[in-house]
């Protein structure tokens, strides 16, 4: 009988010896199928993360996120923080980066992410702690080889047990046996006509003042505040494959352009916080931010991959002056991530404290 444990045995460099090899050996796997996921299910994340000034100066700095309270320590004292803050993007890419392996490394799209809340600002060196809940499980009645799960995730400072982040995420997820569907409604479309306002209007400036009474002056005119901003991102292999790596973030959409050529988008594409961060740092660099508080309703459109650039469109939905210190009134915007084919790839609502004066 051969002794298969003898080096020479086999000849793995041999082409047709390993390509008849391959096809015989079972794959260690990764990640979960659909199936894996039933409401109530708990997961606490097991890769080890530790917050860091490098990481996040090399995420704000690809993403274009510029806001001095991230980068110096006398402007966040200004700002009221009471060291300077690792940027909550960043804070937030690395929570769910930790979460891939466990959530969606089998293959899911991100979908959406609803909300998200931001309990305290995070510093470097904090070690993180993360759990999920499986708050929703579903078959997708368009797509039967995919599921549709939503989990709760928290992500705390594993020494002091605080919480520094939490969201609600939607991914679709790959099933290991496709479903029987009802025939789903690929394709159908709404085809209400869509009404626009005449006029968009413009903020005069960047603080909260604006803001505001950019929305005073479009309600006498009928008309909505929204612009877009200037600045483009084209997103390379740093932006779609390195900027993920770095938070653990193991999805094969983005570092495994084998894998993905037989998938929907055809390629690897990024990350979704990474395009996100990209847009709302087109859109904070036209606002003097104090905080960033949170987001809701949270969509990814459509693939976003080597190549393209990601823009920023902003639409401004509401003034709170009595939110946030008395520096700073709140403002709630829909920001809006598109390519240079002007097709929206990212869409969510988020609340930030902007300051009043100079
Ligand atoms: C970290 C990470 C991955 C990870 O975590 O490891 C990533 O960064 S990955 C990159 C970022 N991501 C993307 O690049 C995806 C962009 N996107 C698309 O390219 C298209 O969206 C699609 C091709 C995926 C689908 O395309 P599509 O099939 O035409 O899309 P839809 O018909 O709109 O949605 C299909 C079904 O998802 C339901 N659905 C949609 N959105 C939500 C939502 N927010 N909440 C709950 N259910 C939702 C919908 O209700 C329908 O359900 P049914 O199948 O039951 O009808």
């Amino acid at each position: 009988m051969t002794d298969w444990t003898d080096p020479d045995a086999m000849d793995l460099s041999d082409g047709e010896t390993f390509d008849a090899l391959l096809d015989r050996a079972d794959t260690r796997e990764k990640g979960h199928f659909f199936e894996f996921f039933a409401e109530g299910d708990e997961l606490a994340h097991d890769p080890g993360l530790r917050l860091t000034h490098h990481g996040s100066e090399q995420w704000m700095g690809q993403t274009l996120n510029h806001d001095p309270a991230y980068w110096r320590a006398d402007t966040a004292r200004e700002r009221g923080f009471e060291e300077r803050p690792v940027h909550p993007d960043y804070l937030l890419a690395c929570v769910m980066g930790i979460t891939v392996e466990d959530l969606s490394e089998k293959g899911g799209y991100f979908l959406g992410r609803d909300d998200v809340e931001f309990h305290q600002p995070a510093t470097a060196g904090t070690p993180l702690s993360v759990t999920s809940t499986v708050v929703d499980t579903r078959t997708s009645s368009s797509r039967p080889k995919y599921g549709i799960v939503t989990w709760e995730t928290e992500g705390q400072d594993r020494e002091t047990g605080e919480t520094l982040v939490s969201y609600r995420r939607t991914n679709m997820i790959p099933r290991r046996e496709p479903a029987a569907t009802d025939g789903g409604a690929v394709g159908e479309q709404d085809d209400g006509g869509t009404t626009l306002p005449d006029t968009l209007v413009s903020p005069d400036g960047e603080r909260f003042g604006d803001f505001q009474a950019a929305l005073d002056t479009a309600r006498e005119e009928n008309a909505a505040v929204a612009y877009r901003h200037e600045r483009g991102r084209t997103m390379d292999d740093q932006l779609v494959a390195g900027l993920p790596l770095s938070t653990l973030n193991t999805a094969r959409q983005h570092h495994n352009r084998d894998e993905m050529a037989d998938s929907p988008s055809g390629d690897i594409v990024a990350y979704g916080d990474v395009t996100r961060s990209i847009a709302l740092a087109h859109a904070r660099s036209d606002e003097a931010t104090y905080r960033e508080q949170r987001f809701a309703d949270e969509r990814f459109h459509d693939f976003v991959t080597l190549g393209d650039t990601v823009y920023g469109f902003t639409r401004v939905l509401d003034c709170d002056p009595d939110a946030g210190p008395e520096g700073a009134g709140a403002v709630t915007f829909e920001h809006v991530a598109f390519n240079q084919e002007q097709t929206p790839v990212y869409s969510g609502r988020r609340t930030a404290l902007i300051q009043r004066n100079q």
